[in-house]
């Protein structure tokens, strides 16, 4: 907010009367808007304490509600006044009276009370609060005092409506006024605002209300919203009247085309409200979002929730799918228990069937020798010699018994032994099965606890990573540096008095310019790279994410990209960084892949081929901007990268070489593409680093250049013109920015839209015959910084107008 000379601060005025004088006219501002209150609320008898209060409890109930009324945020000195009963707040002013008119007295403050005295005694104050909308965001609300226009401003109070405010915006609320040309706002008959010559400008039939005004409010995301003259406020427009806009109108249809399978208009509306009102970032942020959902659904009546519910579906028939796998291989051991099991059974039955049949033989064998035993005891009496034979054959076949009965009994063993293991086998398959049972329980325990621990853990690496996004977006998502080479031939002219601040004098006229960082000569390669180490790490969490170094030949940007075998430069360290945080997070796996390109007169040649080909086309779909054919290399390790690196720089000197060119003609650009995929919570991260060494930015004028140089000074000054307009569309938060006006733009589109974040190295010559390309170098710089500092910045809150 604009600052304004302070009337009341008389210089001649000491200490303790100005205190005074601050005093009386806070009490004054407090009775104005008892006045005011007392107008918009119900009247209450001041003559009753309780009265009062209760009056003061509507006067405020009625500022709550009418919010668009007040001007006096409850939190300021004046609103916790309002906390006081008014008895004790006159009781006060009486006492602050007396000892004015002490001080007034005094023949050094007469003058300056007199003058405050005359405009506030005077209470004639204009209960229309009028809507004053700057062009940067913000609202002043306004009223008319004896005919002036005054508004409240945070830190003075009342003031006067300042006069250069007029050119810078418009008043809203204009009924009941006469329109000041100043506005630059037509009216129709009622005094309505109807159309302002701008795309964010429309209007729209409201039933009850006629046509409305809308406007496209220049907020952190644009919102739509309507002029409702009976409030005098701008409001929302509901998404369902906003879709019929021409402006979103055209939009949705762009959308609806690229993807049929979205019905839902106002689900298309809501996201192109998301997303700046860009129908290509709609797109992309569907594809993103649904991916395959999107392309299978043919049915062509799907909404949101469908598709989330058949990428949903999909996953948990994955899920299933693994869970029968699991459950049919147990089905299969269970199997082959139960086959074991019953070779086991058949196994007893035989031993048993075996058991009896010896026994039986046992039984026999025990009877034959029981009648043999008796037959020898009858022939023992009659003791003859062919008796005593008989004998010796019996005495034979009787120990042939034994043996059989020994035998028997070595197999009754046997077959208790083996009962004995088939009774254990039997106890341990039960076990087994036991076991399995709970196994399969604990595993859909496991399985259950895995996916909420994978839910939680997607949830808080997102989380982490928005936080980080946050933080770099608060910083600013796109960054400007100045470096000043090292060079004996440094003049005078430069002033480096801060380290964000650098000042040129130009035979006198001197000129300040400010950045992130200015870095001295002297600051060395490792210094240059600190500044850019934090988006580097963006870059790994799946933001596109690129450096530039811009200047005119011979101011450094190659030190600064490449630098030298011994002093490496932003492009080794940046690779090398992003490698080593890459392996530092093990849960998720990378693959990082390098690409060079050059361009060249309007032409992009791949160097990591040789005689490499220089028809490649850049193509996009959405804001996914690819080179088919482009040769991407993949690495693992510095020695990789460096081997890569200078590869693509041998096929860019031989092709230059060849053509007769230099390599500071052209525009050099190193890829890496990050993808990853966390092995925990499946997600897929894709990004980009682009490390862009551009052509000198000199004149053409200055190069004097004919034939061939005159073509390669048109082809980099128009891609620097573009670059120079792509960040001024950027800048001014266009809806349409100029990507496609050149190779070089259209190829740095992803890392210059959306939630990319830029790193601008602007190289400056401390050479005092270069000071006219330093300063035009710095203005470019400069250029940039405003839009790193404003557009995060940028916190237009409004208090009558809601979110
Ligand atoms: N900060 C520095 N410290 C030491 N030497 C430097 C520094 N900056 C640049 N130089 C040296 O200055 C010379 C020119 O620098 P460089 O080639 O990087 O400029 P350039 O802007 O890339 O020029 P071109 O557009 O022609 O490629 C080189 O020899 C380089 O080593």
């Amino acid at each position: 907010m604009a600052k304004f000379d302070n009337n009341c601060g008389d210089e001649s005025v000491n200490d303790l009367t100005f205190l005074m004088i601050l005093l009386v006219f806070f009490v004054r501002v407090y009775i104005l808007y008892q006045a005011v209150l007392r107008q918009m609320g119900s009247g209450a008898s001041k003559s009753d304490p309780a009265e009062r209060h209760k009056a003061r409890d509507n006067e405020e109930k009625a500022i709550t509600q009418n919010g668009s009324a007040s001007t006096l945020p409850a939190n300021s000195s004046i609103g916790k006044q309002m906390g006081q009963s008014n008895l004790e707040d006159e009781e006060i002013a009486e006492d602050i009276e007396q000892m004015v008119q002490h001080f007034n007295k005094s023949p050094e403050t007469t003058e300056v009370v007199t003058g405050m005295q005359s405009t506030l005694d005077t209470e004639d104050v204009s209960l229309t609060f009028e809507s004053f909308l700057h062009r940067n965001g913000t609202l002043y609300t306004c009223f008319t005092q004896n005919g002036t226009r005054m508004y409240f401003d945070d830190e003075k109070g009342i003031v006067p409506f300042p006069q250069e405010l007029y050119s810078e915006g418009n008043f809203i609320n204009t009924q009941n006024q006469t329109p000041k040309k100043s506005d630059g706002i037509k009216q129709d008959i009622n005094g309505v605002p109807s159309y302002l010559e701008n795309e964010r400008t429309s209007s729209f039939y409201i039933p009850g209300k006629g046509m409305v005004m809308t406007y496209i409010f220049e907020e952190r995301t644009n919102v739509c919203r309507y002029f409702d003259s009976e409030s005098g406020a701008w409001l929302i427009l509901p998404l369902l009247w906003e879709m019929n806009l021409d402006f979103t109108t055209s939009r949705v249809q762009q959308v609806k085309e690229a993807l049929p399978a979205l019905t839902d208009y106002r689900e298309i509306m809501a996201a192109l409200r998301l997303c700046n009102y860009d129908p290509d970032e709609v797109i992309s942020v569907f594809y993103a979002i649904f991916g395959d959902s999107l392309e299978n659904s043919t049915s062509g009546n799907q909404n949101f929730e469908q598709m989330f519910l058949h990428r949903d579906i999909q996953e948990n028939k994955k899920i299933i799918d693994n869970l029968n796998e699991k459950l049919q291989n147990r089905e299969r051991e269970l199997v082959n228990l139960r086959l074991k099991c019953q070779y086991l059974e058949e196994e007893k039955v035989n031993l048993n069937h075996r058991t009896e049949n010896l026994n039986k033989k046992i039984t026999e064998l025990q009877a034959e020798h029981e009648v043999h035993l008796q037959e020898a005891v009858r022939t023992e009496k009659s003791d003859t010699p062919f008796q005593s034979k008989e004998k010796t054959v019996l005495t034979l076949k009787k120990e042939s018994l034994l043996n059989i009965l020994q035998e028997s009994r070595e197999l009754n063993v046997c077959n208790k032994q083996l009962r004995a293991v088939t009774k254990n086998a039997l106890s341990e398959i039960g076990l087994h099965l036991k076991h399995l049972q709970n196994t399969t329980e604990n595993m859909d325990r496991s399985n259950k606890e895995m996916e909420e621990i994978r839910a939680l853990y997607q949830r808080e690496s997102l989380e982490r990573k928005m936080l980080y996004n946050q933080l770099q977006e608060l910083r600013g998502n796109i960054r400007v540096f100045c470096r000043c080479r090292r060079d004996d031939k440094k003049g005078d002219h430069l002033e480096f008095f801060t380290n964000e601040d650098i000042l040129v004098n130009n035979n006198g006229n001197k000129k300040k310019f400010r950045f992130d960082q200015v870095f001295l000569p002297q600051c060395s390669q490792e210094d240059v790279f600190e500044g850019t180490l934090p988006i580097i790490k963006s870059c790994v969490d799946g933001y596109n994410v690129c450096i530039l170094a811009y200047g005119q030949t011979g101011s450094g940007k190659t030190y600064t990209m490449m630098g030298t075998e011994q002093k490496p430069g932003v492009n080794i360290r940046s690779i090398r960084e992003l490698l080593r945080i890459c392996q530092e997070r093990e849960k998720i796996r990378y693959t990082t892949k390098i690409s060079m390109l050059e361009i060249y007169n309007e032409t992009l040649r791949d160097l990591l081929v040789q005689n490499g080909n220089s028809q490649l086309e850049i193509r996009s779909q959405g804001k996914v901007v690819t080179v088919p054919g482009m040769t991407e290399i993949e690495v693992l390790t510095e020695e990789d990268i460096k081997k890569t690196m200078s590869l693509g720089e041998k096929h860019r000197t031989v092709a230059s070489t060849k053509m007769n060119t230099e390599s500071s003609r052209s525009h050099l650009m190193v890829i890496l593409h990050v993808h990853g995929v966390d092995s925990i919570s499946g997600v897929v991260s894709t990004a980009a680093l682009t490390l862009c060494d551009l052509a000198g930015s000199e004149r053409i004028s200055k190069t004097e250049a004919t034939g061939q140089r005159l073509m390669e000074a048109a082809a980099i000054n128009k891609s620097l013109t573009a670059l120079g307009q792509v960040f001024t569309a950027l800048k001014n938060n266009s809806l349409h920015v100029p990507y496609r006006n050149s190779k070089l733009t259209h190829l740095l589109q992803p890392s210059l839209s959306g939630h990319a974040k830029a790193c601008v190295f602007v190289n400056i010559s401390p050479d005092m015959k270069n000071i006219g390309e330093t300063i035009s170098t710095l203005q470019f710089g400069s250029s940039i910084q405003q839009i790193a500092l404003g557009k995060p910045m940028q916190q237009t809150t409004n208090v009558n107008h809601g979110p």
